[in-house]
């Protein structure tokens, strides 16, 4: 074996030792199912999907991120079975035409943007709950806790799209209630450059902050809220925060989808699942490698509610 070939396996053995290890404190959840299910055995399991990286395979263009059927098969599947939310930075419009099912309920703009068919009583006092009928003339109640900040999301997608255009590569995200500018297609050379037009362009913008995904800049109003109350909000919809007999899943791959995996553990039931196959920093306390695992994992638990509901 060559000097080069040598060192690229010693450092593939490990990160497959480092992955190994991690694994320990973070096991599959498909190796784990039976554990899983023990404990989801006389509870009612909601589900809690991240889109991209988890549903979709992560792509270069965004606009491309399509589910396979495979996906929305199983997705409709357990929707069918239980409760279940997709909750995406995306904004909801787009999520839709990604997603394409009807037996879900959407949370888009990183939770920003929640659309349930009966909202929640306990933040109808707020003033961002507003109703109204959706495409389909289904009634909707949509919860927008970033309303008033919309003008501004507006204003700055418009200047970051003029500052981005000497960044071949770069493009800015409109996703409603936040803004996402990627730099996956950016020379790496340019990368921490366009990093600084962001960060320096954004003092402007005191009432905002900056958060970092999978080679994409997260812009988003600077409120309490995040996945995390996304997911309480919603457990609320579905009419679970009186009983204890409920146990959140979620499963998702990003920074962001941590404010759930803390909420879950904050409630000391559920299970937060982090989609990856590398070694990350993860308050979730399962793993899955990649959305094809995510799309077993599933049909598994469709298959096991059926079941169970046939004996
Ligand atoms: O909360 P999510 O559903 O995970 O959304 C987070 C961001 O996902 C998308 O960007 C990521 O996926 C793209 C498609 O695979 C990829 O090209 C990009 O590099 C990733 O960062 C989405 O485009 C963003 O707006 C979301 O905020």
């Amino acid at each position: 074996m060559g000097l080069l070939t040598e060192s690229a396996a010693n450092n593939n053995h490990g990160l497959l030792d480092s992955y190994t290890t991690w694994l320990e404190e973070h096991p599959s959840a498909l190796d784990s199912f039976e554990d899983m299910i023990d404990v989801a055995e006389s509870k009612k399991l909601v589900l809690f999907l991240d889109y991209d990286g988890t549903l979709s395979p992560i792509v270069n263009d965004p606009d491309k991120a399509f589910m396979s059927d495979a996906m929305r098969a199983a997705v409709r599947e357990v929707a069918y079975l239980f409760p279940t939310a997709i909750v995406s930075g995306r904004c909801i419009d787009k999520l839709n035409g990604f997603v394409k099912l009807d037996n879900v309920v959407y949370a888009g703009s990183h939770g920003m943007d929640i659309w349930t068919p009966s909202g929640s009583l306990k933040y109808a006092d707020e003033g961002q709950q507003t109703k109204s009928i959706d495409e389909q003339g289904n009634k909707v109640v949509k919860f927008q806790p970033a309303q008033e900040f919309l003008p501004i999301v507006n204003e700055i997608i418009q200047v970051m799209e003029q500052k981005i255009k000497t960044f071949e590569g770069a493009m800015v995200e409109d996703n409603r209630f936040c803004v996402s500018v990627h730099y996956r297609n950016v020379n790496e050379k340019e990368v921490d450059t366009l990093k600084e037009m962001v960060h320096s362009t954004m003092k402007a913008y005191p009432n905002f902050r900056i958060n970092g995904g999978k080679m994409v800049m997260e812009i988003k109003p600077s409120i309490n809220w995040n996945k995390g109350r996304a997911l309480e909000y919603l457990l609320d919809t579905f009419g679970f925060t009186s009983s204890s007999d409920f146990l959140p899943l979620y499963i998702g791959d990003d920074t962001t989808d941590e404010d759930a995996f803390e909420v879950i553990r904050g409630l000391r039931q559920g299970f937060p699942i982090i989609v990856s196959s590398v070694p990350r920093d993860t308050k979730a306390s399962y793993s899955l490698r990649d959305p094809d695992e995510v799309m077993d994992f599933m049909v598994r638990l469709a298959k096991w509610k059926k079941a169970k509901s046939t004996t």
